[in-house]
């Protein structure tokens, strides 16, 4: 990193666990990060393995810091929003960076203060192995300066990816942010065959999940399109073939639209709700 700023993160939760340890070990000093919640329990595993600052003040914490993330379930961010804005002075001279799903910028400048400069991330939890996708828009207001600040952040975590506006963040919420999980439902379907046909359960996720990382590492090295690797596998007459076709049969591709579909409807509905 060559621009270390204090960073504070509002809210303790998964995505806020799986940022901070992915930054800490990819060396963005501890010192510089703080954390805050309203229970402890969170906030003193953290220090406890990450020696990072904590507080249950979040006033406390935003006041000091150049950089404001804000990590809280979307239902909250108003109230929490009004709580830093009556309580924090000079807002508009920190960075401000949302994490939640669906709420767009003009809601934080009504929130917060008209002349914030916001940038938006959809990160994923994978970032805690440093395997993390991020997307990110940014508000006109923000320079040049931030946003290489904020990629280099979010590129020690994992990758990243500059979207042009807030609907593209919506799709890349509902594929990358969401995706973990539509990936370990796939994973724990795969585990709990392998163990209806007799292996024990340790044994079940060690092939899925080898099998997987296998997989989507290949993936990542190969200029091969998708097909053609599926099609390496796939010997004519064999077995794979068969399982294949099972999963075409139940048109996966269309639930995997189906369920990014669904995603997008809720990111945009909770931009009208919350
Ligand atoms: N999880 C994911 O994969 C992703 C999540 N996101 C976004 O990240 C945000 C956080 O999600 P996630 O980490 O999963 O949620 P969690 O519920 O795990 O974390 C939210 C945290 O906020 C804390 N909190 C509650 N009230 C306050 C408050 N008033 N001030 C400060 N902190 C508070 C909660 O504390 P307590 O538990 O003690 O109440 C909890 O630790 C969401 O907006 C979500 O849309 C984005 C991309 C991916
Ligand atoms: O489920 C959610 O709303 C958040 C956004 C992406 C992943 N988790």
């Amino acid at each position: 990193m060559t621009d270390i700023r204090k960073i504070a993160f509002i809210g303790a939760g998964n995505m806020t666990q799986s940022i901070v340890g992915g930054m800490v070990s990819s060396g963005y000093p501890a010192e510089q990060i703080f954390v805050s919640n309203p229970s402890s329990a969170k906030l003193e595993k953290m220090q406890s393995t990450l020696s990072v600052n904590t507080s249950q003040d979040n006033a406390e914490i935003a006041q000091q810091a150049d950089v404001i993330v804000l990590a809280v379930k979307p239902q909250l961010m108003k109230d929490v929003c009004a709580a830093l804005q009556a309580s924090v002075d000079n807002l508009s001279e920190k960075l401000i960076i949302t994490i939640a799903a669906g709420i767009r910028m003009p809601k934080y400048r009504q929130y917060l203060n008209d002349d914030i400069r916001i940038i938006r991330v959809m990160p994923n939890t994978p970032s805690l192995v440093s395997k993390g996708m991020s997307g990110l828009v940014a508000d006109e207001r923000v320079d040049d300066a931030d946003k290489a600040y904020i990629t280099e952040v979010f590129d020690g975590v994992g990758e990243t990816l500059w979207v042009s506006d807030e609907d593209q963040l919506d799709i890349l919420g509902a594929v990358a942010g969401s995706g973990p999980a539509y990936f370990f439902e796939f994973m724990a379907g795969l585990q709990k065959a392998a163990v209806s046909l007799g292996f024990d359960t340790a044994k079940a996720r060690e092939m899925v999940q080898q099998t997987c990382l296998g997989a989507a590492e290949m993936a990542k090295a190969s200029e091969l399109e998708l097909a053609e690797l599926r099609a390496q596998v796939t010997s004519k007459g064999g077995s794979t073939a068969k399982g294949v076709e099972a999963y075409q049969n139940a048109d996966l591709d269309g639930i995997s639209e189906t369920a990014v579909k669904a995603a997008v409807k809720r990111n945009q509905e909770m931009a009208e709700l919350f």
